[in-house]
């Protein structure tokens, strides 16, 4: 109990770890990709705001001649600056320069003292226009200005100011230069020399996000960047919301894992109980000779009906068995129990029973030894025991060619089962000296339909049609397939619906009865098939 509550417990604790850890993820590439986009937008929207200034600074120099019909300076003139000023919402003032220094101005008037604009050491030359960045134009109040000839425009202080909130709340950064970065015009945010070392590809950091944004026409680039910051620190909700989704997507997973390993837990124990109170039964399917339907053996199929559960298939309690350590348990149940209650039957009639085993059991010194002495104990020949054997419970196929050499030496018999599968295919029917071949029933399928296998067919049936081996068609369903059987490979053999489903061992026992009675079928062992197949 103590045992069960423990897994339970780290079933829990690994789903609400592995939920945590995920949703974690999860939460940091999201939040990487939505910063990684806010900064490429950002570095978008301060290139777009520099060149619609660009723009606008040079609509307003074309139109220059307009005021040169004026005394510069003199009121009228102002006043046409004015005028021309008024639809600009990014330019703030456009003044008049005389020797590199501004004598008036749309917003001022006329100076009382010019403002020469060569004593500013943030100046950019780019063609016939100068950039004065910072320009002090009073005290406290600077402003970037471009000029050229006799004519400056002042760029308005608040053209950038949505950018510099934006900088101030996510902790952006930009740097807006020439298209080459070799001058810079002007930087928003505090770790702009970050950027700018990231940039020029002095520094390397990882959690720097850095995106350029560039326009040939106006040469200019604009480098935007953030420090990834991780998401809780920046919101604590988002970190109590990933907290309890992680929480309950971890419990459930934890719930649905345990409910599963609970069910399969108490199917495991009660086929173990099933084992020991012999609770497990047979049934047995007949193989047919296809050229004239008489019988050659029969399989042994294991059926499981639990009083609480019901019916449960062997494709379900097998795999369980296999995965579990035991169907090594339920191989030897099987071989004891199957072959004392068909002995007299094998012997009477001389067919052969088909066991289905695991690589494992073969390999086993405690299969082979309770194979022999029941054998040995019922009478029974080794030639009337088939041993079928696929890869899906795969050993090393080196331990099974010498164990199946020690079978030999009692007349035991060898099927490759499920043949034309992945499970079963040429490298082990080259290795492995097996008596018979049972071809799987995803090949018989493809008999008369479209099927992708019916295209490996007429090469199986070349190939075995001089092999010297017992060939079985698994799941025969129809007549047509057994007609095809019986036209391509009349010497081969077949199980299926077609012919009979899986009976209780009496029902076995009164069709072997009816086939002797009635003379339609001979029923053969599986010797005189080994012969007829090497004839
Ligand atoms: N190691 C052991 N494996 C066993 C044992 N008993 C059964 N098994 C394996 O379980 C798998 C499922 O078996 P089962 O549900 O019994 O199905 C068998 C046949 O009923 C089914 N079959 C036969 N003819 C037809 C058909 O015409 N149509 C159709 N849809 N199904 C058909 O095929 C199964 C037999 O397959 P195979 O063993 O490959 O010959 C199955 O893998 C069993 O091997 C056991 O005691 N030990």
């Amino acid at each position: 109990m103590i045992k069960v509550l423990k897994k339970s417990v780290s079933i829990y604790i690994a789903a609400l770890f592995l939920s945590f850890a995920f949703f974690y993820i999860v939460a940091q590439v999201a939040y990487y990709a939505f910063i990684q986009e806010k900064v490429e937008d950002y570095a978008e929207s301060i290139l777009a705001r520099s060149d619609n200034i660009i723009l606008q600074v040079r609509e307003i120099n074309a139109l220059r001649e307009e005021f040169s019909v004026y005394t510069p300076c003199s009121d009228p003139y102002l006043h046409a600056l004015r005028k021309r000023l008024w639809p600009y919402p990014l330019i703030k003032d456009i003044g008049y320069v005389e020797d590199g220094r501004i004598i008036c101005s749309a917003l001022w008037g006329k100076y009382p003292a010019p403002l020469s604009l060569n004593v500013f050491k943030n100046k950019v030359s780019r063609g016939s226009y100068t950039w004065v960045f910072d320009a002090m134009i009073e005290s406290n109040i600077t402003a970037d200005v471009v000029y050229n000839n006799n004519f400056s425009v002042t760029v308005s202080p608040f053209a950038f100011t949505r950018f510099r909130e934006e900088s101030t709340r996510w902790g952006l950064n930009a740097v807006v230069g020439d298209f080459n970065h070799k001058q810079h015009f002007f930087r928003v945010g505090n770790n702009t020399s970050l950027l700018e070392n990231i940039e020029h590809g002095k520094v390397h950091d990882l959690f720097f996000i850095a995106e350029k944004s560039c326009d040939a026409r106006h040469d200019i680039c604009v480098v935007a960047g953030v420090r990834h910051s991780f998401v809780f620190n920046d919101n604590g909700y988002i970190l109590v919301f990933l907290f309890c989704v992680a929480s309950l997507v971890g419990l459930i997973i934890g719930a649905l894992i345990s409910k599963n390993q609970h069910e399969n837990q108490s199917l495991l124990t009660r086929l173990e109980n099933a084992i020991i109170n012999k609770e497990l039964h047979f049934v047995y399917q007949p193989l047919y000779r296809v050229k004239d339907k008489s019988i050659i053996g029969v399989e042994v199929l294991l059926r499981w009906n639990d009083k609480q559960m019901g019916n449960i298939g062997p494709d379900i309690f097998i795999p369980l068995a296999e995965e579990n350590g035991l169907i090594n348990k339920i191989s030897l149940y099987v071989v004891e129990h199957a072959i004392k209650e068909c002995g007299a039957a094998l012997r009477e009639k001389d067919i052969t029973l088909s066991i289905n085993v695991s690589c494992s059991d073969i390999c086993s010194k405690t299969f082979y030894q309770r194979l022999v002495d029941t054998l040995q104990h019922e009478g029974v020949a080794g030639k009337h025991i088939m041993l079928e054997i696929t890869e899906r419970q795969s050993g090393r196929i080196e331990d099974i060619m010498q164990s199946i050499q020690l079978y030999k030496e009692h007349g035991v018999l060898f099927a490759l089962d499920d043949f034309g599968t992945g499970y079963s295919n040429l490298k082990w029917l080259s290795m492995l000296d097996v008596d018979e071949i049972k071809i799987d029933k995803s090949i018989t399928d493809s008999i008369g339909t479209q099927s992708i296998n019916r295209h490996i067919l007429p090469g199986l049936i070349a190939m075995f049609k001089d092999m010297p081996r017992i060939i079985v068609f698994e799941g025969v369903e129809n007549e047509a397939q057994h007609l095809f059987l019986q036209g391509n490979l009349p010497e081969s053999c077949a199980q299926g619906w077609y012919f009979s489903k899986a009976l209780a061992f009496s029902e076995i026992e009164n069709l072997l009865a009816q086939v002797k009675q009635t003379g339609e079928c001979a029923v053969q062992g599986a010797d005189n098939d080994a012969a007829v197949m090497t004839s």
